[in-house]
Order: C-alpha cells, then structure tokens, then sequence
C-alpha cells in the first residue's frame, strides 16, 4: 500500500505562527501547533523563526511531511547584510512611521494614477518600499549596510532551507512580491527602479518563484514550497473563485476576491495584488479589526464571549452610538495618524451593550466600505466568507450580513492561511502544470442573512466617520 503523503502549511502571521499537517490529497489535518509572537508594529525576525520552530514542534515536526511552504504576514520589511545577517528589526505592514516617505514617493512618481497603472497600486505607508524610504532617510547606515531586503515569507522560507546559497539563495512569490510597491503584477516582473527611487540603491531581491514551482529543500531533504502572503494563502485555503468575497477580520481586517484581471486602483483603496496560483488578488486593508474588540473587551472588563452576547443584547444601530475604529490609525481610508472616536452619545445609549455593538458595528463599517471599493474595481459580488480570529464571535457573525448587505457564510472556524499554505505545499508536490488538490477537508459551512427589521447601520457610521476624515490633520 501507497504511503500517506504529509504536507505541512505555515502561518506566521502579526499575533502568532501556527501550523498544520495536512494529508496532501485531501487537506484532512493530522496534527497542529501555535506560539505567540511578540507585540508591537517593528519586531527582529529571530522572534518569527523561534515561534515558528516552537510551533512547528508541537505539531510534531516535519517528520514523515513530504513538502512544506510558509505564508506570512505581508509588506513586512527585512533587512539583511552582505552575511546574511538581519540589519534592524523588521518595520511590520501595520508600522505607519513610513506615511510621509509614502506621500513622497508617490509624488516623485507622477502621483497615485502612474503608480496604480505600474504596480496595481498606490502605495501606503505599509508597503514595503514605503519603509524603506523611511530607512534610507532616517537610518542611512542601516540602509547602507542592507545588501538584500525580502519579505518575511521569503525569510522564515530561506531559513528553513538552511539559508541555502547565501542572499543569492532567497526566493519569493508573485503574490508577495505584489505588496512591496516594487513590483509590477501585470508583467509579473520586478521593478528595479522604484526600488532604486526608495533606497538610492540597487539591493538583491529574491528571486521569484512561479505557483507549484519548488523554492528547495529543507536540510533533511523536505521540499519547500515557493509560499506567499497570508491573504493570498487564505484564497488558496478556501479555494475561491470568481464572485466569492472573502473578509478577514485578523488583527488587520482585509476583503478581497479573485480576479482574472490585475487591477489598477488609482483612489488607493483596492490594492492590485497578485494571488499564489497566476491570477489577481484585489484587496482592501483595514488596520482595524480583531484588536478593536479586544480594546472593546479590556475597556469594559470583560472576555470575548461577554463582550459578544452583549453586543447582541444592544439594538442594531446601538441607540445611535458609532465607532470609529481608528484605534491603530487607518490604512484605508489613508489616514495614518487617525484616532478612534466615539459618536452619538447620550443618557440611553451610554451602557456596556451599547459599546459592545457600536464596537462590532463599526468595525464591520469599515470593512463594508471596503466592499464597495471592490465593487467600484468592478468586482462581482455574489457571496462573502468571514473567516479570522474575530469571525469566531456570534456577534460579528450575525451582525455582519446587516452592516455588509449581503448574506455571509462562516466555514468552520480554522486556520485557513496555514491550510493554504499546505495546500500550496501538495501542489508543489505534483509540481507545474498540474492543478492544486481539491481541498474540502471542513463541511459545516453556516450562512447567516441580513435581519430585515434592522435600521441601515451604515449612514450614520458613515457620517461619523467623516466627521474623523475632516478634522483637519497637524
Ligand atoms: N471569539 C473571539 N471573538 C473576538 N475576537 C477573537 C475571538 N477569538 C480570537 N479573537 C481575536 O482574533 C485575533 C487573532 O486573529 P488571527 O486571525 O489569528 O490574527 P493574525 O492572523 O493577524 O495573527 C486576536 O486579536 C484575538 O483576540
Ligand atoms: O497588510 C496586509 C494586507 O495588505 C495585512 O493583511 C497583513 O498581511 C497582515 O495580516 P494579518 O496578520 O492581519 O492576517
């Protein structure tokens, strides 16, 4: 009898790395394993390689696993020396200290209409080009000493192959490679010039690594897969397609889809990014998600679980409480040095219920804004999946379909960045040319639709929010 094959997918996403081990053919996971990451938005990416290592053990190691790629949190900046050795801690896609060095870059470009049309999109200050304008200003020795910058993707996957062939030896994929604002998807190819617009300077990047292609092989011989960014794989996990809206609610709230066409946003909104399989991924990114409930949750002293049956014991449009939920500054709207804001109060509507549901409301607000920048790229919208560490809340679940307008299905809470990794991992396997296994390994998909008695939700969050928009910045 034929052995089972194994394949292991890696999330290293803001909060934590986890990992699964998956039978390749059907994606069933066998086993599993997490550890946290540290906090904040700059971090050294020895803390991602201890975690990854630390849940990579308890789940059992690669033994017996047959192929292995790494998805990661995206635009993260690493930087390495001619040894190979990190420069600085990475700045995190969610690090807004590159804001003005993003404002300059698209000036010096032609503005947002030539970066959409070059690169997909107009980069903010999480893109990693963005970061490195910041460093080349403001720590010029550490940007002299960077012979090489790549992605943290690139990275956990260049050490888990042994750093084999020094800076020579990093790879990377279409879909991450499509978030550093120097790289152009439509051609599939880098864009060395921007690069040298940022830095001044001509650093190695990785080399890119087609879907299904081999990046290498772990010293003890595993196949390495090319891996990508965490949005991407979370496509890839689900296995969407045309029409299907996936929204993430992690500690960035992303909405994206699949598309067939590159797109070429030049509002800024939609990002143009590539997927992992050779198609598109336009994207909108919020800075705000799950971590707005959690400061939700620690500002009235309570657990998830509570702050969710709360929210659901508030009237929709909590007696007229917004929040906007700007609480880590915001990304889209471009609005880095945004803060949350609290509207609409008064006598009745000042209780814990009420907080707890303009909490949920008003971050699915702003990921139902991003909804309809996708549709404005023409994005058809036929269903969403909500899927992330917050999709886990009742409250999120059934208040999302009236605050997005549409229907929303929730499959099986799971991991599905480290499922697409290890999808991604089986599809190496069988190599370029071939599809991806057809993965169905969650049945118990739940569909909660819109409560027609619900008042629209969305206006008044919408005046609120450009009350914020319009404070003039300093
Ligand atoms: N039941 C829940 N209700 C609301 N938020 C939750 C729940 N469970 C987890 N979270 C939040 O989800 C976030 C982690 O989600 P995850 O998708 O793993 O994030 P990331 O991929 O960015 O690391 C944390 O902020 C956590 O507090
Ligand atoms: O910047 C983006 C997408 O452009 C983020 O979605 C990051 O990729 C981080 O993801 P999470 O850790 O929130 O999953």
């Amino acid at each position: 009898m034929q052995r089972r094959r194994l394949v292991a997918g890696i999330d290293s996403s803001t909060q934590s790395c986890k990992v699964l081990v998956c039978d390749a053919r059907t994606g069933v996971v066998v086993r599993s394993g997490r550890a946290a990451h540290p906090e904040g938005t700059e971090v050294d990416p020895e803390h991602w390689w201890q975690a990854l290592l630390v849940a990579l053990d308890r789940a059992g190691g690669l033994d017996g696993v047959d192929a292995v790629s790494v998805a990661a949190q995206q635009h993260g900046m690493v930087c390495l020396d001619d040894d190979g050795a990190v420069v600085r801690p990475a700045l995190l896609w969610n690090d807004t200290r590159s804001a003005a060095a993003a404002r300059d870059l698209v000036r010096e470009h032609g503005g947002p209409a030539a970066w959409a049309r070059d690169t997909g999109s107009v980069p903010p200050a999480s893109f990693t080009v963005a970061k490195l304008r910041w460093l080349a200003e403001r720590e010029p020795d550490a940007m002299a000493a960077t012979a090489a910058v790549c992605l943290p993707h690139d990275w956990l996957t260049w050490r888990l192959r042994g750093c084999a062939g020094g800076l020579g030896g990093l790879t990377t994929d279409h879909g991450d490679a499509s978030g550093t604002g120097y790289y152009a998807p439509a051609e599939r190819a880098w864009r060395p010039d921007l690069l040298a617009l940022a830095t001044g300077r001509t650093p190695t990047v990785p080399r890119l690594v087609a879907a299904a292609e081999p990046a290498g092989r772990t010293p003890g011989g595993v196949t390495v897969g090319s891996g990508t960014g965490d949005n991407m794989a979370t496509a890839l996990g689900l296995g969407i397609g045309p029409g299907h809206v996936v929204v993430s609610l992690g500690t960035s709230g992303t909405v994206f889809a699949v598309s067939e066409a590159p797109a070429a946003d030049p509002t800024g909104a939609v990002a143009g990014f590539a997927d992992a399989t050779g198609s598109f991924l336009p994207l909108v990114c919020t800075l705000n998600a799950a971590r707005v409930l959690d400061a939700a949750a620690t500002m009235l002293g309570i657990d998830h679980d509570a702050l969710s049956e709360l929210a659901l014991d508030a009237p929709p449009g909590a007696g007229g409480l917004v929040l906007v939920p700007y609480l880590a500054g915001e990304r889209t709207p471009d609005r880095p040095d945004a803060t949350g804001a609290v509207h609409g109060l008064t006598l009745d509507n000042a209780t814990p219920r009420h907080f707890a549901r303009a909490a949920v409301e008003g971050m699915l607000c702003g990921l139902a804004d991003g909804l309809d920048a996708l549709r404005a790229q023409g994005i058809a919208v036929d269903q969403v999946s909500l899927v992330g560490g917050a999709a886990q809340a009742e409250a999120v679940r059934r208040i999302a379909p009236d605050v997005l307008g549409l229907p929303v299905s929730v499959p099986r809470p799971a991991e599905y960045v480290a499922l697409g990794a290890a999808r991604q991992a089986a599809w190496t396997l069988t190599g370029p040319g071939t599809e991806p296994p057809a993965y169905h390994p969650y049945p118990g998909t739940l569909l909660y639709d819109a409560d027609t008695a619900a008042p629209s939700i969305r206006p008044r969050y919408a005046e609120a929010r450009d009350h914020v928009l319009n404070v003039p910045r300093h």
